[in-house]
């Protein structure tokens, strides 16, 4: 289809000869939120990482906008507008906020023009760009390391666990923020959770996936609870 960002045709991929992935494919289409749900160590991040070229495949396909992307690397796969938003805090703690984000541009004059696309979300973070960003909270953290994703103004954005170890009331803004980014930006995202409810609220449609494999999935609508989700995902 023309509209799709992302497709996977059965990637296969792991470390040394350990296949961690086994067959995932899936698609995600220009403005939409896929959650991919799965327990601690099933291959979410590895899911992330082979997509954006940290981990070479052993088999199998990634095509961005129709594009073989299979064996471009990260730095590449970022400059062709996709960001990675990855579990590990990859903010650089003795730079300032500013610096921080600054990164997410190839420009100052980009850097200019789009703060102040993204200032309304985090107003609190951006009130304090001089300020060294190992030395925010753990939830301003990872504000910012949205924000940096962010402005670098992506077509796909592929996030891991984002809402781990955020309060609620940061949960909820994340929530907020995901969202808008789909519906005012057009991002498509490829989000992998193991919050459901936070995951549920904001995507389309979501897939299970239980020792690297695709198990289950379905579209987000009035029938799915997260209790029956829950279910899917026990052990
Ligand atoms: N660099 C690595 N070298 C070898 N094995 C790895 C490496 N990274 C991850 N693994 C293994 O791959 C499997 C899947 O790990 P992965 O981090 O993708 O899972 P996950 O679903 O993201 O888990 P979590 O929710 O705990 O982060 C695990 O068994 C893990 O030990």
């Amino acid at each position: 289809m023309s509209d799709t960002i992302l497709e996977l045709d059965d990637l296969t991929s792991g470390y040394g000869s350990a296949s961690v992935l086994r067959d995932v494919s899936l698609g995600i289409r220009k403005g939409e939120i896929l959650a991919v749900l799965g327990k601690n160590g099933m291959g979410k991040s590895t899911l992330l990482k082979t997509i954006m070229g940290f981990v070479r495949p052993f088999s199998g396909k990634v095509f961005v906008q129709n594009k073989d992307v299979t064996t471009v690397k990260p730095h590449t796969m970022a400059r062709s507008g996709v960001a990675h938003i990855p579990q590990e805090n990859t903010l650089f703690p003795d730079l300032s906020v500013g610096e921080n984000l600054r990164l997410g541009v190839t420009s100052d004059r980009l850097f200019q023009q789009r703060l102040p696309t993204i200032e309304p979300l985090f107003p609190r973070i951006l009130e304090r760009m001089k300020q060294r960003a190992g030395t925010l909270s753990g939830g301003e953290q990872k504000m910012l390391l949205m924000c940096r994703g962010l402005i670098s103004h992506p077509k796909l954005m592929l996030i891991d666990e984002i809402s781990e170890g955020l309060q609620p009331a940061m949960v909820d803004r994340m929530a907020e923020i995901l969202v808008w980014a789909r519906d005012e930006l057009g991002i498509s995202i490829l989000l992998v959770e193991q919050h459901l409810d936070f995951a549920l609220t904001i995507s389309n449609r979501f897939m299970i996936l239980k020792l690297g494999e695709i198990v289950d999935q379905g579209t987000v609508d009035n029938h799915i609870s997260s209790d029956e989700l829950a279910a899917h995902l026990a052990v």
